[in-house]
């Protein structure tokens, strides 16, 4: 199967994903007119597109920021198909779908963006959530490791032609090996040193993360959380710089 073709929208090389997670526009906007989109891309999940709508994306692709639509569709194929092409007349850089909603599922969400062309966003696949440890997966009757787990609906994820997964860094070099450099590896639990976990267990700092070769690493709350979410970016920013 063919990989989507990346789309040439972006703004920035930043490896960096902020997620927006506010429960306040005006906030999370005070946050974004402090900061450049050359330095990140930002998520927008189910909080603030559930709060705000379509317009609050609008908002910020109209600042020159490359939105990460982060809904992390979980459906019958039609359904989730239909999303993602509506994600994509959203102009967004990059949607994601749960892998664990099977193969159909995600091949009816790539042929979905096909009439999309190269203007098509990125197309992800949740493989095991960042918060989840072994303990999570036995519960739910799996009897894998997070990254095994993860593995498989990875392999599943490259198989139907999509262009990466979102996993943990923990498990970036392993992935690396497995599926290549090019398929895109988005990781959250991106967490700085001396700041807290929260409900996220595999973590990693975003100098190991990068020197694990992920692609993209989402950061939330260790930004927006702080005292000055815009100083705080910029000091991530310069510790990759320096690693
Ligand atoms: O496996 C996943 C998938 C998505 N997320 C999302 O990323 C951010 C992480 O925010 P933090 O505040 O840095 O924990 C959040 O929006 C999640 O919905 C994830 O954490 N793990």
């Amino acid at each position: 199967m063919t990989l989507l073709a990346s789309t040439s929208r972006s703004a920035t090389d930043s490896p960096i994903v902020v997620a927006l997670d506010y429960d306040n526009r005006d906030k999370a906007l005070a946050f974004v007119d402090q900061i450049n989109p050359q330095d990140c891309r930002l998520k927008v999940g189910k909080e603030m597109f559930t709060r705000f709508g379509p317009q609050l994306v609008h908002d910020l692709q109209s600042r020159g920021f490359d939105v990460f639509l982060d809904l992390k569709f979980h459906d019958i194929p039609n359904t989730a198909a239909k999303a993602v092409a509506a994600a994509a007349d959203l102009g967004v850089w990059m949607v994601n779908v749960h892998a664990s909603g099977g193969a159909r599922m995600m091949q009816a969400a790539r042929e979905a963006l096909v009439p999309f062309g190269q203007d098509a966003p990125l197309l992800i696949a949740v493989t095991v959530l960042t918060s989840m440890e072994a303990s999570d997966l036995a519960d739910i009757g799996i009897t894998l490791s997070p990254a095994e787990h993860a593995e498989r609906l990875a392999r599943l994820t490259q198989q139907c032609g999509l262009d990466g997964v979102v996993c943990s860094a923990q498990e970036a070099v392993r992935f690396k090996s497995a599926l290549g450099q090019e398929f895109k590896l988005v990781t959250p639990g991106i967490r700085p040193e001396g700041s807290a976990a929260g409900d996220q267990r595999r973590i990693m700092t975003p100098q190991l993360a990068q020197q694990a070769g992920v692609d993209y690493m989402v950061i939330g709350r260790p930004v927006t959380q702080s005292e000055n979410p815009s100083q705080t970016l910029r000091d991530i920013l310069a510790s990759l710089r320096e690693a």
